[in-house]
């Protein structure tokens, strides 16, 4: 491990031999924050047919024209038309039907009166809505007197307002959130095709580590990162199976790993990288595995995440990141180099964080090793109005234990290669980490 690479040098070693996964068909539940990849046509015009807008009477408007409080047209009450209803009424002359929102509008009706414009067939004035069916049964029988006009189409939502058939609904690529989601039910898909989200496995390794929930045994700490990275692969879109904490030993770890391969598209461990006496990833899994596999470890000119180890391993060659024991080191180099990876996987563009400039806030120099490109915690205030950059202050230290001071933070402040500071007032380099 004596050659030292950059950041962009392993991201794009990375990066280079991973394609987007197979697409397939989802159910659409299961296609959420998925690229879809085919394009959707809309196969029947929405809404489907012409329907009320409102809770009123479907009329015809000459029976309503010049209607006013005092000189109310007095039409027949045919019956109710709700929203489902499949046999609908014909509305003659002087007729008209009550309707419910979303009710499909009867034959000869031209129009909807809001029941607000009517005296809802009480007789009285004006009414505040309809009483209820269950209370009373007779409410569409007799007659309603209408108090203002109605021009053609009033309250009406056009068959194809929405959509019309045969035209373009949802481009391929277009990535699946609850809107579209929505539009795809509406237009009658129960599944679609898309790239399915990657499933990542993620595993801790460390004989130290304690189920949270489980009390500590002298020398014992909590498993922080299979949670943090878990949870970190679920924001990126992943699938994620936390597989918790390994101890340190090569076996079992080569074992675990082994069994997870077959629900795994991407494996992610934690610590056991460095050049300790039980450095048990590195131990595990240095070497060609009997299927050609091989992991790469290395030492990046960065802090925090300096000790890295990626490739792939088994039958599937499945991409596996060895990242750091140190909890913000682990988090850290997910940010910067799993989770580009998972939205490769997914196909989405870009893969990257696009990093943002800020104004450096607060009163303390902040300092950065030669030659490295540090990546401190930060939390990120957007510009305010009518100012172009925003400004970032620092939250904790540099230490790569400080994993309170991260729960703080929701942006990274990275100082390059050739700084070693920087000082209020100067512009610096954010990754927004929401
Ligand atoms: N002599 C040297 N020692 C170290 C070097 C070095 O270059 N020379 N590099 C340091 C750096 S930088 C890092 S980063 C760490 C990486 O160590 P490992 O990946 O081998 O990780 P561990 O030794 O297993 O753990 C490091 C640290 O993090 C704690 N840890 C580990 N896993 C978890 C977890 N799941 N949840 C919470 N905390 C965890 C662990 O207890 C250790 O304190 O090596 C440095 N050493
Ligand atoms: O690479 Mo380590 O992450 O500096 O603590």
């Amino acid at each position: 491990m004596s050659e030292t690479w950059s950041v962009d040098e392993h991201l794009t070693d990375v990066l280079r031999g991973l394609r987007a996964l197979e697409p397939i068909e989802l159910q659409l539940l299961d296609a959420q924050g998925c690229v879809l990849v085919e394009e959707i046509t809309v196969p029947a015009s929405l809404p489907p047919f012409d329907n009320s807008s409102m809770d009123g009477y479907a009329v015809r408007v000459a029976d309503v024209e010049g209607a006013t409080r005092e000189l109310p047209a007095v039409l027949s009450v045919l019956g109710d038309v709700a929203a489902g209803s499949g046999e609908l009424p014909e509305v003659g002359p002087g007729e008209a039907a009550r309707i419910m929102t979303g009710a499909p509008l009867p034959p000869g009706a031209e129009a909807v009166v809001p029941v607000e414009w009517t005296d809802g067939g009480t007789g009285g004035g004006p009414a505040d809505s309809m009483t209820a069916r269950s209370a009373d049964p007779d409410g569409a029988t007799g007659e309603v007197r209408v108090h203002r006009p109605a021009a053609a189409g009033a309250h009406v939502r056009a068959r194809g307002s929405d959509v019309r058939s045969g035209t373009l609904a949802l481009r391929s690529g277009t990535v699946l959130g609850p809107p579209q989601i929505g539009l795809l039910a509406a237009l009658g898909f129960g599944s679609v095709t898309v790239r399915p989200q990657p499933r990542v496995v993620v595993l801790s390794t460390g004989s130290e580590l304690a189920q949270p929930g489980e009390p500590l045994a002298n020398g014992q700490i909590h498993d922080a990162n299979s949670f943090v990275l878990t949870a970190a692969a679920r924001a990126a879109g992943a699938v994620a199976y936390r597989v918790g904490a390994v101890d340190d030993d090569p076996e079992t770890l080569r074992a675990t790993i082994e069994d997870q391969l077959i629900r795994a598209d991407v494996v992610v461990t934690s610590g056991g990288v460095s050049v300790g006496a039980y450095d048990v990833v590195k131990e595990a899994l240095s070497g060609i595995d009997d299927a050609g596999g091989h992991v790469e470890f290395r030492r990046l000119a960065m802090q925090p995440g300096k000790p890295q180890g990626f490739g792939v391993i088994g039958r599937e060659n499945t991409p596996l990141f060895a990242l750091p024991g140190n909890p913000v080191s682990a988090y850290v180099s997910f940010e910067l180099f799993v989770r580009p990876a998972i939205r490769v996987l997914l196909g989405r563009e870009p893969a990257r964080r696009e990093p943002v400039r800020a104004v450096l806030a607060g009163d303390e120099k902040l300092r950065s090793p030669a030659g490295k490109r540090q990546f401190l915690r930060g939390a990120y205030e957007p510009p305010a109005a009518g100012e172009k950059t925003g400004t970032v202050r620092a939250v904790g230290g540099a230490g790569s234990h400080l994993i309170a001071a991260l729960a703080q933070a929701d942006a990274l402040i990275v100082l390059p290669e050739r700084a070693e500071e920087a000082a209020p007032g100067d512009e610096v380099e954010v990754i927004r980490l929401d």
